[in-house]
């Protein structure tokens, strides 16, 4: 945290810096930055989803512009020594960064040997990378999990495990990249709680890049805002932007945190339509093993027309897994799954995947073709339209989800927060019977956020069943109805409101309440994280 009276130490200093994913021309992605990231400092990295948030982190510690078909002009110095002067792989030890994506960040095939492989390459002891490495899966929650493969994980456990991996790294600076977005609630302030002790203990330089940033407030000393237009809009101390700067952030849509945000409740927001009676899926008495573990056990559950379903429990709960033999992609052990009273199974696969559409929680295991317009127009080519009807239909989403630019990008080329998207988009080009979507909405900016979520459901008010596995409780509070998976049971099926009654269950499935329900927005105060 800032000590007051002490000159700021630069750990970083960056001049006059532009970047272009191409030629520089009139419009680089971020143009002529020049700021300083300072020792014993957090500073949080505000901007719209797209506005460069991430590829700045890359070329902070060195990877671009050499690692991608980039120009850059300008200067970056690290400890005062020119970042081009560094060794490949040298300031990589230095800066850690943490991934949006921590599938990209492996190396190795189980826990065990990529921790090890970190510790190695700092020529740790050999005798001591065992201690040290049951020390850091304890302190990100994942203690014996040393023998587990990487790619058998959950999607917050893999984020756990990257975690651990950078921490291992004791760098001198640490480049956050949303890193919360897939833990749920509870190990997500962990984590902050983590990163707060360990940079209080070894007075690092930390950056943050968080959309939600309601809960790392406490640790911000400072904030950069990197508008649409590539410039750097503020850098100034959250107190000031957030009270006397709020409109300019509002304007570039980012998140307030809710302290400062006169924004509506989401649940207030979203238009009203009740779920018919009439039962779309339901699931049966459903089981689930891989090898030898149960993952999911006895779970019923019957979802309407035009309702809209929130799954939630703590990672690794097995909401994934659910959601995937809902969508016929997994085969139950054991029960049914039923697609209006029939059994997934006998579905003709094109007629069911015209009902029912599926949103990986991974975006990038979505995407089969080269342009944001393949992937856009893959079904509506597979249901016989014209090439005309695509241009329309694909040019309307693009627009809603703000990807016209990235018209001809390839898909694995976009920002966390366009990959999302287009994920999401690709599934609603027609109206089904119902979407199961896998975390749809972390990775945005808070107008992206409303409008993917107003989009959703308009769907809903048509009649489509909406399923959402989700660790945001302020979607949750806007559901019709709630499941929480527990162990892989169903620890409750039933309203919102009546869950947020139930302290225990939340405390041991590790969610929280609502944010409407933490604060006190007059007074600016949060009574208490959890509760
Ligand atoms: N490898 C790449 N090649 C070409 N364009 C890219 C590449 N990576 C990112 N871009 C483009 O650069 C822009 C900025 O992406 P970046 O990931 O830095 O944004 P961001 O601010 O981190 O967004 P988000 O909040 O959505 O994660 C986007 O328009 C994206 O499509
Ligand atoms: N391909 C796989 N092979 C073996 N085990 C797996 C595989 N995928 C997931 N698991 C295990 O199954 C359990 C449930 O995983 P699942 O992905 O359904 O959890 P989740 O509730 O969606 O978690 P998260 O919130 O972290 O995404 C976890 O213990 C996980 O380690």
């Amino acid at each position: 945290m800032e000590q007051l009276n002490v000159q700021p130490k630069p750990v970083i200093e960056v001049r006059d810096y532009s970047f272009s994913y191409e030629e520089i021309d009139e419009q680089p992605l971020f143009n002529r930055l020049s700021f300083a990231l300072n020792e014993n400092e957090v500073t949080l990295l505000m901007g719209a989803s797209g506005a460069g948030k991430s590829s700045l982190a890359l070329c902070l510690n060195g990877l671009y512009p050499d690692a991608v078909e980039g120009t850059a002009t300008g200067d970056i110095y690290f400890h005062g020594r020119h970042i081009s002067e560094f060794e490949k792989g040298e300031l990589n030890q230095e800066i850690g960064i943490v991934f949006q994506d921590p599938e990209s960040q492996f190396c190795m095939i189980t826990v065990d040997d990529e921790l090890a492989f970190t510790l190695e390459n700092r020529k740790f002891p050999a005798s001591e990378i065992k201690g040290r490495i049951k020390e850091v899966l304890k302190a990100v929650g994942m203690e014996g999990f040393e023998q587990n493969k990487i790619h058998e994980l959950s999607g917050g456990q893999k984020q756990k495990i990257a975690l651990a991996a950078v921490l291992l790294l004791e760098p001198e600076m640490l480049i956050l990249d949303e890193p919360t977005a897939n833990l749920d609630p509870v190990s997500s302030l962990e984590f902050i709680e983590l990163v707060q002790e360990i940079q209080e203990e070894r007075g690092m330089s930390v950056l943050i890049i968080e959309h939600q940033a309601d809960d790392w407030l406490e640790l911000i000393d400072r904030v950069l805002v990197i508008g649409r237009d590539g410039q750097l809009l503020a850098d100034d101390t959250p107190e000031r932007l957030l009270t006397e700067q709020k409109q300019l952030l509002e304007q570039e849509g980012v998140f307030l945190p809710r302290a400062y945000s006169d924004a509506k409740d989401l649940r207030d927001v979203l238009p009203i339509a009740a779920p018919s009676e009439e039962s779309v899926l339901s699931v049966d008495g459903l089981a689930f093993s891989r090898k030898k573990q149960q993952v999911l056990e006895d779970v019923s559950m019957d979802i309407r027309g035009g309702e809209f379903v929130a799954i939630v429990g703590e990672n690794g709960a097995g909401k994934s897994t659910l959601l995937q033999l809902m969508a016929g992609l997994l085969t139950p052990s054991k029960g049914n799954v039923l697609l209006s009273g029939r059994k997934l199974e006998k579905w003709d696969e094109n007629e069911l995947r015209k009902r029912l559409g599926f949103v990986f929680q991974n975006p990038e295991h979505q995407f089969i073709t080269d342009t944001v317009y393949e992937e856009l127009t893959f079904g509506m080519r597979l249901n016989g339209y014209a090439e005309e009807e695509m241009e329309q239909a694909a040019g309307e989403l693009m627009r809603q989800f703000h990807l016209e630019k990235q018209h001809d990008s390839n898909p694995f080329s976009l920002s966390g927060g366009q990959k999302r998207r287009l994920s999401v988009a690709t599934v609603l080009d027609e109206t089904p019977d119902i979407l199961l979507f896998d975390e749809p909405t972390f990775g945005q900016d808070a107008a992206t956020t409303a409008e993917l979520m107003h989009y959703v459901m308009e769907l809903k008010s048509k009649g489509t069943a909406i399923v959402f596995v989700t660790h945001d409780m302020d979607i949750v509070d806007a559901a019709d109805r709630v499941s929480v998976l527990q162990h892989g049971k169903l620890a409750y099926d039933g309203s919102p409101e009546k869950l947020w009654e139930k302290e225990e269950l939340l405390q041991e499935a590790r969610l929280r309440l609502p944010a409407r329900m933490r604060l006190d927005r007059k007074e600016g105060v949060v009574y208490d994280l959890i509760h």
